[in-house]
């Protein structure tokens, strides 16, 4: 509206450097508008170490450095005050002292902790940024970070750079103790604007409140704060009023030199004349009410997995905080769309095949169109290669989203490829440059072109001489080993390396080939994925990883992803060692070889990016939920929902409450949140896990998040939440705006409860006018609670609905379902019947709020029907049946057999609600959909 573009700052805080334009320019600005003497650093003498003699400047033109830099930069300083980050102490144990698995610190650990230790130090007094890290440092990463922080800023300065947190931490500084500088922002910027400030760190917050003059506007949803990790702070948004609510501006507190009346000032700086008076600042929070993206059950889910009451560790006593209120209050504008599934597999394979084809199938049955997004989610990368695995396999288009890229193309997948490339095929001069470098040995291009040319001469000569018994690239490497025993081949006498390669060459060569010749033999006797175990550990891959990670995180997914590669390789381990050197000329079937080629496969389908030509097929994006945020695609698939995958096994040992825990909490909840219409979670009942020098599978435990979903008392039984048993009833309508996914309320259909409603106000005298929603706020209750009274105390207006436990009449006596399932249509028109029976008889017993409870249960057992005795493990009454049923599963039916699990009809939203399970029957090879307490599991 006429408002110059410079009056508006708009803050982003992110690590990408086309984010950080904003908070550079910031201090560019401020470093440009400082006058002489007041220099970026200067405060150093007051604010930072003591230590700090030498006041050191920065002018506009200062350069970023990014975390490449900056470890170069901490070695060269390390070096000079002689600190060695090796230990000589052994290590206590695996991963001690460094992520690699000896006594080495990291030097990244080193910079992360200066990190700390700076901005403890800038928000002295405070409880602030940092705290926890310096915590749980180590005491000599904490000593060396103390050490050498001084110094190590002292070389970025006088180089006129600056690096990340020096770009908050400076402008925070400036901003604080010179007004002058403080003044020209606050000119320039009038209003300030703060996306997805939940993930603002406190120091970020600060530098937030420091431009705040009148006008600030931020923009957040604290239930989607991931970044616990890098800084950010969840409170930031919940406490959002209590820092600037009835301050005179966003700096108050933060400064002590801050002394003239702020009606002066603001008129001051806008340039206005003659006393306007000047209001504190006011918050105003307006939520946003509605969600036009995901459908009522998805939201409902979602509110349900976030809500304070499932936290609650022990269940007991739960409160509604008001932060759940205004979550109940959301207004799904999209309809009630089909329930959310949950759905156990047997393992990850069978996992990833079902995510695949039901994403086909659902394409196939229109429930997609092929222009429908999809997101296949997981909580680490290594997890895409099953599911790229499967898109390959069953040609479903994919592509993998983030910076990891597809699994077989990532940088330490490679480099162990290379190995098992240059063993199987010597010839590969790509695997060969590739493996040279994992890692650095000195041996650059100069000195592999030494090679290859030498191999080239050995290649001539033998020609010349007519020999059948040419050696290969990897004899030629390993001739350069000193001769342990009797060479099996000495190529030197008959082609001299020193005329090709130099000596500094040889001398790198030499380590290199004895490792090659070692892992040679190695490589016979063992199977690919033992042999890839022992690429790893004999060339110290591990460390390799570890440098050339920037972070924990990072060296840690790169693992997962190598153990992943020895996984996806322990499928050849029936078939004997890998490689076979007894017959070179006769190509073999290697299992290293079929290994190879496998991979290549999929390698070469996988895309880097997708070809919009090729459109008219659906795409599978596959990604972690970090990269799924701020994304929304009409299906998600989240899979992996183990207890150790997801919540991860370190936040689970952080404890219930912890702040990691909470953080895989919200991260479930981003998840799901990306859904709009269709939402399938998906849980593995076995996994593997890597012990000792193999690996193991053992039986997986549901995810706690997955049990809140499924519980229909809202708790987690057995992990952190009290027994379904122990709970109150009535927390039953999980999706209470919405539908119930389970099925109690489910034997009703949402016409059918309207209806109902409706009637039963009728015959009340009451109509849908006299219903109002209690809360201010624009609450939305889709289906009233209707009660025949209210309460006596007048207190709570709103009737009450409750429903029984009834689901559908369970035909347990067998005569009946014979005459019930002799066809799928007259089975349906009976389940149909039975449902309006079972409708019927929750209106006559149920819909009363002062209906006694074994009324109900009356209802709902319908006793008098002859329970049918199976044996097998009956399913247990809290859970659905597509989960207690995964697909694929065996069970087994009194009358029809065995018989196995299909997958449900996704369209029909009432499936579940049902409680069926569609099963094929081995004998009569026809499909039925049955009611799931006449299955039992088999497992033979
Ligand atoms: N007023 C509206 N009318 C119709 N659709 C809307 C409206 N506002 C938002 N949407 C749609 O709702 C979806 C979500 O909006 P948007 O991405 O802005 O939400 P968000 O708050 O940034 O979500 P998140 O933080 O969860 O990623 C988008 O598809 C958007 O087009």
């Amino acid at each position: 509206m006429g408002r110059r573009r410079e009056e508006e700052g708009i803050l982003a805080f992110g690590r990408e450097l086309g984010n950080l334009s904003s908070v550079r320019g910031c201090l560019g600005v401020a470093a440009a508008a400082a006058p002489s003497g007041a220099t970026v650093t200067s405060m150093g003498d007051e604010h930072h170490n003591n230590n700090v003699a030498t006041v050191q400047t920065l002018d506009g033109s200062f350069n970023i450095l990014d975390q490449s830099d900056q470890l170069r930069l901490l070695k060269e300083i390390l070096q000079r005050h002689d600190i060695e980050l090796k230990s000589t102490t052994p290590p206590a144990f695996a991963g001690g002292g460094g992520a690699n698995g000896n006594n080495e610190i990291r030097p990244i650990t080193v910079l992360n902790a200066i990190s700390s230790l700076n901005t403890m130090e800038a928000t002295r007094g405070n409880a602030n940024d940092g705290d926890d890290v310096v915590a749980k440092m180590s005491k000599r990463v904490h000593k060396i970070a103390t050490e050498i922080r001084v110094p190590f800023q002292r070389a970025k300065y006088s180089q006129n750079s600056v690096d990340f947190d020096d770009l908050i931490l400076l402008t925070r500084e400036l901003l604080m103790h010179h007004p002058e500088v403080r003044e020209i922002l606050h000119r320039r910027w009038r209003h300030v604007l703060v996306d997805e400030f939940q993930d603002t760190s406190r120091v970020q917050l600060d530098l937030v409140r420091l431009l705040t003059t009148n006008s600030l506007f931020v923009v957040g949803d604290g239930d989607q704060s991931i970044y616990s990790w890098r800084g950010a702070s969840p409170e930031s948004m919940s406490d959002f009023e209590l820092t600037f609510h009835d301050r005179a501006h966003g700096w108050e507190e933060l400064l002590s030199d801050d002394q003239e009346d702020v009606s002066k000032y603001l008129e001051r700086i806008d340039g206005v004349r003659g006393g306007r008076e000047v209001a504190p600042l006011r918050v105003k929070s307006v939520y946003l009410m509605e969600n036009y993206r995901s459908t009522t059950n998805i939201v409902r889910a979602a509110q349900r997995i976030i809500s304070t009451n499932s936290e609650k560790s022990n269940g007991a006593n739960p409160t509604t905080s008001a932060q759940d209120e205004i979550r109940r209050d959301m207004k799904p504008m999209r309809g009630d769309g089909p329930s959310p599934r949950v759905l156990a597999c047997k393992d990850g394979k069978a996992e990833a095949k079902f995510v695949v084809q039901t994403v086909i199938s659902m394409v196939d049955r229109g429930d997609l169109s092929p222009s429908s997004t999809v997101a296949i989610i997981y909580r680490t990368n290594a997890q895409s290669r099953l599911l790229e695995e499967a898109c390959v396999e069953d040609n479903l288009r994919y592509v993998v989203r983030g910076s990891s890229g597809t699994f077989y193309k990532r940088a330490e997948i490679q480099d162990c490829m290379a190995f098992l490339k240059i063993m199987y095929n010597p010839r590969d001069r790509s695997a060969w440059a590739r493996a040279v470098k994992a890692p650095s040995r000195g041996i650059g291009e100069t000195s592999l072109n030494e090679f290859f040319r030498y191999c080239d001469a050995v290649t001539e000569k033998y020609a010349e001489l007519g020999r059948n018994d040419l050696p290969s690239p990897l004899d030629v490497m390993i001739s350069f080993a000193p001769a342990v025993g009797a060479s099996p081949i000495d190529i030197s006498p008959i082609v001299p390396p020193k005329d090709i390669v130099s000596t500094r060459s040889m001398n790198r060569f030499v380590p290199f080939a004895s490792s090659l010749r070692s892992l040679r033999r190695k490589g016979e006797a063992q199977t690919v994925s033992d042999f890839l175990l022992s690429v790893i550990d004999d060339l110290a891959l591990k460390s390799h990883f570890d440098a050339i990670s920037k972070t924990r995180d990072e060296y840690e997914d790169r693992l997962g992803n190598v153990m992943e590669l020895v996984r996806a390789a322990e499928r050849y381990k029936t078939d004997g060692p890998c490689i076979s050197f007894s017959s070179v000329d006769e190509p073999m079937e290697t299992p290293l070889g079929n290994f190879l080629d496998d991979v290549a496969l999929i390698a070469d389908i996988a895309p880097d990016e997708l070809d919009s030509e090729d459109g008219g097929r659906i795409v599978a994006n596959l990604m972690t939920i970090h990269s799924s945020k701020g994304m929304e695609f009409d299906a998600v698939f989240l899979v992996g929902n183990e207890e150790g995958t997801f919540p991860t096994q370190r936040s689970i040992a952080e404890g219930e409450r912890s702040i990691e825990l909470s953080e895989e909490r919200r991260l479930c909840y981003v998840a799901m949140t990306r859904a709009k219409t269709h939402l399938v979670l998906t849980w593995r009942r076995e996994v593997s896990f890597f012990s000792g020098a193999i690996f193991k599978s053992k039986d997986a435990v549901r995810s706690r998040f997955l049990d809140v979903l499924v519980s229909k008392q809202g708790t987690v039984p057995g992990k952190g939440g009290s027994h379904p048993s122990t709970q109150d009833k009535s927390n039953n309508l999980s999706f209470k705006n919405g539908t119930s996914r389970s099925g109690n309320v489910g034997s009703m259909t949402k016409r059918e409860m309207h209806t109902e409603a409706k009637r039963l106000l009728a015959s009340e005298g009451k109509s849908w006018g006299s219903w109002n929603p209690s809360s201010q706020k624009k609450t939305i209750r889709q289906i009233p609670s209707i009660a025949l009274k209210s309460p006596a105390n007048g207190v709570d207006q709103r009737p009450k609905l409750v429903l029984d436990q009834t689901r559908i009449l369970s035909v347990r006596d067998s005569i009946d379902r014979r005459k019930v399932l002799t066809s799928p249509q007259s089975q349906t028109a009976q389940q149909s019947m039975v449902m309006r029976q079972n409708h019927h008889s929750s209106r006559n017993t149920s819909i009363n709020v002062n209906a006694p409870k074994n009324q109900s249960q009356t209802a709902a057992g319908h006793s008098n029907v002859n329970q049918a005795t199976l044996s097998g493990e009956p399913p247990p009454d809290d859970m659905d049946s597509t989960l207690f049923f995964p697909v694929g599963s065996s069970v087994k039916h009194k009358l029809h057999g065995r018989g196995v699990v299909q997958t449900p009809p996704n369209s029909d939203s009432e499936f579940s609600k049902k409680m069926l399970v569609r099963v094929k029957f081995i004998e009569e090879s026809t499909e039925w959909d049955l009611p799931m307490d006449g299955l039992v599991h088999t497992y033979d």
